[in-house]
């Protein structure tokens, strides 16, 4: 690739290109055969947009409400571990990334900086993303979540254990020491076979962890929900998520709002999940590939580009505002064809 990257699918390159491939490989993979991973993006492209023109687009507003705070567009930050194997600076350059550009930074528990250190160097609206952890690291979380700003929490609910991502066992993943961990479990390797990420994972899931334990929902504290398949990093062969938000959408009713993620890699890509009912998307390998070539740069310029792409998107396509983006705005596969558009 000559000159600077165009677009986020050439940040991967420049990802590739800087990584150690024992770190790209962790950070791009998917679990077993990789269906899933190639299905999350495949899917996308099996959508086709149908464009209103001749509207007045002269002001495109793609500013929306995401659980009461206002961003610049729909965007959030993944919560992916492990920053600090792309770049130093680790989560603190990734959130000052989101902060730049006014949207929401998603915290991994298994993060490489501390949940601390993040909250100390930047304004971003932070929410931090947990497992179903062992109940005192857990409770650990929560308190310091409050202390320090989080707005939310995010848990992760497909991990009774971890999904087995057959490059990081041949290339004998270490993982990076947890630091949120600290006091609470070993942050050493905790296996010399395969990858000692799964090892981590043993150590601090709860794999009990069932419906019958949760009341969430009658209780009213889940305030929204995300359709996720963990960047197709757990079960293989669950479906793309974009080819199942509709189904949730109709099933949640509207009581709380749908979030989405898994393959956004432009902005036609939010605006069809958007189409079909989510209300923001997460964007998770693209803002790693960015902060690995470029730090907190190139993490602003991933956003950048993608809400860029969006507006465009928008305005070519006769919507406004994120409210004026319709279930009528694309065609699914099987509405292709019976509307031969
Ligand atoms: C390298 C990597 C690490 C991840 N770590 C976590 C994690 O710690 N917790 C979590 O809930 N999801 C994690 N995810 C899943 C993301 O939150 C998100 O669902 C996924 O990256 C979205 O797909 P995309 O990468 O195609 O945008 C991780 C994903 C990747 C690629
Ligand atoms: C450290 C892992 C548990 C992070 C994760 O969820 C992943 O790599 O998909």
């Amino acid at each position: 690739m000559a000159g600077e990257p165009v677009n986020v699918n050439e940040f991967e390159e420049l990802a590739r290109k800087v990584l150690p491939k024992i770190y790209y490989d962790f950070f791009s993979g998917g679990a077993e055969d990789q269906y899933t991973l190639k299905e999350n993006i495949e899917a996308f492209r099996r959508i086709t947009i149908r464009p209103r023109i001749l509207v007045d687009v002269s002001k495109i507003d793609m500013s929306t409400i995401i659980l009461g705070h206002r961003t610049s567009a729909p965007i959030i930050v993944a919560p992916t571990s492990s920053h600090q194997l792309a770049h130093p600076e680790g989560e603190v350059a990734t959130a000052r990334g989101a902060a730049a550009c006014n949207v929401i930074m998603g915290v991994a528990f298994t993060s490489t900086c501390t949940m601390e250190e993040v909250a100390s160097s930047c304004k971003a609206v932070r929410f931090i993303q947990t497992f179903a952890f062992k109940r005192e690291i857990t409770a650990n979380m929560v308190q310091r979540a409050e202390r320090n700003g989080f707005r939310a929490i995010i848990l992760t609910a497909d991990t009774p254990r971890l999904g087995r991502k057959e490059a990081d066992i041949k290339n004998k993943m270490i993982a990076p020491p947890f630091k949120n961990f600290e006091g609470l479990i070993s942050t050493e390797a905790v296996s010399d076979k395969g990858s000692n990420v799964e090892a981590y994972a043993a150590e601090t899931l709860d794999p009990s962890f069932c419906w019958k334990q949760t009341k969430a929902i009658e209780a009213g504290v889940v305030a929204g929900i995300i359709v996720s398949n963990h960047g197709a990093r757990q079960l293989d062969y669950t479906p793309a998520t974009i080819s199942v938000l509709e189904e949730v959408v109709h099933a949640v009713q509207g009581k709380v709002p749908v979030l989405f993620d898994g393959g956004i890699r432009r902005g036609t890509d939010i605006f069809k999940a958007l189409a079909l009912g989510a209300k923001a998307v997460l964007i998770g390998r693209p803002v790693i590939y960015g902060l690995a070539a470029k730090g907190e740069t190139g993490v602003k310029q991933v956003i950048d580009m993608l809400k860029n792409e969006l507006e465009q998107t928008m305005a070519l396509a006769g919507c406004c505002t994120v409210d004026d983006i319709t279930r009528s705005h694309v065609n699914t596969e099987t509405e292709r064809f019976l509307c031969r558009m």
